[in-house]
């Protein structure tokens, strides 16, 4: 007997043999955002007004604007039906001239209020939402970075971008202007039962099921939107990825496969906008249905009515415009209740980020608690480190280190021993769980962070170039670039005739991320980076890539010149700059299991001289030859 084997499918995407789908396994990588919670309207309103308060006056003014226009869209349909009735008068041709005046000067008037009506609206949203976005833009400057490390970079993106967006669409997109609306259906509601009260009722009569249906549709498009907001912060979190990677992805042919998970994703993206298409479609063709119905209940009403007792030309003019313009605000308002939406769930995600406590900034209680030991002679100091970046997973432990001013310390040990964490700690870019960490005496924990982090210049292993000039990269903490500062570091390390010789000199230009320049030049930008901010402390974390002779022999003088008259701290890979040290501190799995100078540490017959046999003394080998 064959058996056939169905494919199941989820939301139209292909499980595979493991039961889960390509979609699941690849957003397993991302943490799913959490689901946010009904209910919480006024307190993100009242969450956006600092945002809005400085440019209410514009909003104040726009608002007047709109009622007053409300007001004059509603006099108009009435003066029409006058003006009808006057035909049934003798001297109606003096009465249709007065009125056809009035209503022209009305309209040009409610036309002329429209624009700084709407202007002012959107000027108000758009200074409001660029405010929001500086505040959160400054707020993640101030985070941990430890919270780096846990949040997508796409998400937080998504969070400064399309949040930020939705709630300016509310301005853009006249979604205030619900208050005119709602003046416009009363005013129609009262003038519409002064004309006729029996022609009014019947059309109230569609009022509670269009309502109902409105509050029904409206809660399943505010589910659809938040759905979108996830799957678009899902989708930006995957492309930062890929992209950020595209050398990975191309090198390994993983096109492919990137490409099926991005289908996956994009069909996730688009059925959950589907959704809010398909709710938002079928609530305007049920309301058009509802007015179209309305207008032939009440022609069919006053036809009756007409067999004893009159209904007026005008009248049926006044209640046919009334009864479109009566569910147009109807409609318009649950679409503007759907932007609202939308607005409030990106403005509940930027909340949920501003509530994020991991800020970078000094723990005083922690530094009371810690009496300060001032030493004039001691640079930095790490006294009893115990260190974890995720709980449980111990990377320090009980690591002490202390260098004097002046004094060049490498470390060394194998890879993953945990040497940049110390460096890491040293910035307090992460805290010791254990232990203190001091820096010319003072506890990391207390030390504002500016004033901590200008006391060190790093060079780090991978060295990250923003867009810009060679000039300004060296520069990278100054707005102004002091060119002759520029120029000095250059000569110090060694490097400024090979940086001239490019095309535009010391003005040429960076690509993004550095993408035109090699890891050697990028590295000397880095060591002409530090020079030029000339700190006291200098972190190097060496570069393992090889690198030609030529450049080789420029970073040599490069360490040796960002060293000069400061105190060092470097994690070497090379032969020459473990030589060029007064100490050597050697990590093995997170301990600091040696210290002391080259030729000690070697005599010992320790670890040191295991690994200088292992990896340094290969380097020397090759050099010689
Ligand atoms: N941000 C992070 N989050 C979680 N774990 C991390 C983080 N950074 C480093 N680690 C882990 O901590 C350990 C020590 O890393 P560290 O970068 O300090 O090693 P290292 O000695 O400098 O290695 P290398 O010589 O290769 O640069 C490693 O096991 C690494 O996987």
């Amino acid at each position: 007997m064959t058996s056939l084997s169905v494919e199941p499918k989820a939301n139209g995407v292909k499980a595979s043999a493991t039961g889960k789908t390509r979609a699941e396994k690849a957003l397993a990588r991302f943490h799913e955002e959490d689901r946010l919670g009904e209910g919480l309207d006024a307190n993100i309103l009242a969450g956006l007004w600092p945002f809005m308060r400085p440019h209410a006056k514009w909003l104040v003014l726009s608002l007047g604007l709109l009622l007053m226009g409300s007001g004059l869209a509603v006099l108009q349909p009435w003066l029409m039906g006058r003006t009808f009735d006057a035909f049934e008068h003798p001297g109606a041709a003096e009465t249709l001239m007065q009125m056809g005046a009035l209503i022209l000067v009305l309209k040009l008037f409610e036309q002329s209020i429209a624009f700084p009506q709407v202007y002012l609206m959107q000027l108000a949203g758009a200074r409001a939402s660029g405010d929001l976005r500086a505040h959160v833009f400054r707020f993640l400057h101030t985070r941990k970075l430890g919270f780096f490390d846990r949040t997508p970079v796409g998400r937080l993106v998504t969070r400064v971008t399309n949040d930020v967006d939705a709630i300016n669409e509310m301005f853009a997109s006249g979604t205030l202007n619900a208050l005119g609306d709602l003046v416009r259906l009363v005013l129609i509601v009262v003038v519409m039962l002064r004309r006729d009260w029996q022609l009014a009722l019947i059309t109230f009569v569609a009022v509670p099921p269009v309502a109902l249906g409105v509050m029904w549709t409206r809660r399943r498009i505010r589910d659809a939107f938040r759905e979108i907001r996830v799957k678009t912060a899902r989708m930006n979190a995957y492309l930062n990825e890929q992209i950020s990677g595209m050398a990975v992805v191309q090198a390994y042919a993983r096109e492919e496969q990137s490409a099926l998970e991005f289908d996956d994703i994009n069909e996730a993206y688009r059925q959950a906008n589907n959704r809010s298409i398909v709710f938002d479609a079928a609530l305007d063709a049920a309301i058009e249905l509802v007015q179209s119905l309305c207008i032939a209940a009440v022609l069919w009403y006053a036809g009756v009515r007409s067999l004893s007792d009159r209904v007026s030309f005008g009248t049926l003019v006044t209640f046919v415009a009334y009864i479109e313009m009566f569910f147009i605000p109807i409609r318009d308002l649950s679409a503007r209740m759907t932007q609202l939406q939308s607005a409030l769930a990106g403005a509940e995600r930027i909340f949920q980020l501003l509530e994020n406590k991991d800020e970078d900034a000094p723990v005083p209680a922690a530094a009371e608690a810690q009496a300060e030991k001032k030493d004039d002679t001691i640079a930095f100091e790490l006294d009893h480190v115990d260190f974890e970046y995720k709980p449980g997973v111990a990377i320090l432990r009980d690591v002490s280190i202390r260098a004097g001013k002046g004094e060049k310390i490498a470390l060394v040990g194998a890879t993953g021993a945990g040497k940049t964490t110390v460096a890491s700690l040293l910035l307090r870019l992460y805290e010791a769980k254990q232990g203190s960490v001091r820096v010319f005496g003072r506890d990391v924990r207390n030390a504002p962070r500016d004033e901590l982090r200008k006391s060190f210049a790093v060079v780090p292993q991978e060295v990250f170039l923003f867009p810009g000039t060679i000039a300004s990269n060296i520069a990278a903490g100054d707005i102004e670039v002091d060119r002759a500062r520029v120029v000095r570091a250059l000569e110090r390390i060694g490097a400024l005739d090979l940086f001239e010789r490019r095309e535009g000199g010391l003005e040429a230009k960076v690509e993004e991320r550095g993408s035109n320049f090699s890891a050697g030049e990028r590295q000397l930008i880095a060591f002409a980076r530090a020079l030029y901010r000339d700190p006291p402390i200098l972190v190097l974390d060496e570069a393992t890539a090889n690198i030609d002779s030529d450049t080789e022999a420029r970073l040599q003088k490069a360490v040796w010149a960002a060293m000069q008259g400061r105190t060092a701290l470097i994690i070497a890979h090379r032969l020459s700059t473990i030589r060029a040290v007064d100490r050597i501190v050697v990590f093995h799995k997170g301990r600091v299991v040696e210290q002391g100078s080259h030729e000690t540490l070697l005599a010992q017959g320790g670890a040191y001289a295991r690994l200088y046999q292992l990896q340094f003394s290969r380097t020397e080998a090759h050099a010689a030859e």
